[in-house]
């Protein structure tokens, strides 16, 4: 269970200030898949940041299961990072001269998987997100753009996260590869207790999770009630 309580981050901009998280407060119980959609610049990806402790609130907590990230020191919030949570961010970029099934291997590394253990595994990934096989060992800055995102999918998967944190997972796909990545999210909440939380653009994305929130100017709104959101997963 994830909650949030009254987060504020605020940047000086010049000489003003603006706050892109304004007083947010929810609660997600785990295995919920939720999205959060709003307009550019709203604050969606500084409130994904200080979810996954790559940032420091202004004022206000972030407690996950119990523990409190605002109380937590610098060491214990990089494994909180590292074993917690699964990041599918554009700028937590995969390592460019690695293959695709090493980097899905590197976080199993970090964790301390044996070596053919993590390899059998980073190919059940790949095999997951659909990437084709003879793409698993090609450098990653020799696949597409939407190929990349897939492989940064898997890697996210690599250690069962509790939480997966995703900023526009299906931004670079094409439409049935987003599908598909939308169906394998429902999945994994549903299936595996994952809580999993994406910022998108993509409304067929957003209508297929069980919770859905607005950010606007920093304030968070939550725009579907549960019973709906129930219905649009289960159904
Ligand atoms: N490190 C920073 N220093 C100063 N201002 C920042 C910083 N990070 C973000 N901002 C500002 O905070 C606001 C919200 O940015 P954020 O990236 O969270 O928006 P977003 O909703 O994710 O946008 P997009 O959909 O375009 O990715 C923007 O005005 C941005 O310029």
């Amino acid at each position: 269970m994830i909650e949030v309580k009254n987060l504020v981050r605020t940047f000086k901009s010049g000489d003003r200030t603006i706050k892109p998280v304004n007083d947010v407060s929810f609660e997600l119980e785990q295995g919920t898949l939720a999205s959060i959609v709003g307009k550019s610049g709203s604050g969606k990806s500084t409130l994904l940041s200080l979810l996954g402790a790559l940032d420091k609130p202004t004022s206000g907590d972030v407690v996950v299961n119990g523990v409190s990230l605002a109380s937590m020191p610098d060491a214990k919030l990089t494994n909180y990072r590292r074993r917690d949570i699964g990041f599918v961010f554009q700028q937590f970029n995969l390592i460019p001269n690695l293959s695709a099934v090493d980097n899905v291997m590197l976080p199993m590394e970090f964790a301390g998987v044996r070596k053919a253990a993590r390899l059998e595994r980073a190919r059940q990934l790949l095999e997951q997100v659909q990437l084709d096989p003879d793409k698993h060992v090609r450098r990653i800055n020799r696949l597409s753009g939407g190929e990349q995102q897939r492989v940064a999918i898997a890697r996210a998967l690599a250690n069962e996260p509790k939480l997966i944190l995703a900023d526009e997972p299906t931004g670079n796909l094409d439409e049935q590869t987003g599908e598909h990545i939308i169906e394998l999210l429902s999945a994994l909440s549903r299936d595996h207790n994952t809580t999993i939380l994406v910022v998108t653009h993509d409304r067929s994305l957003a209508n297929k999770t069980e919770r859905r929130f607005r950010l606007q100017q920093g304030r968070l709104t939550e725009e579907t009630t549960r019973t709906r959101a129930t219905a649009a997963v289960t159904g």
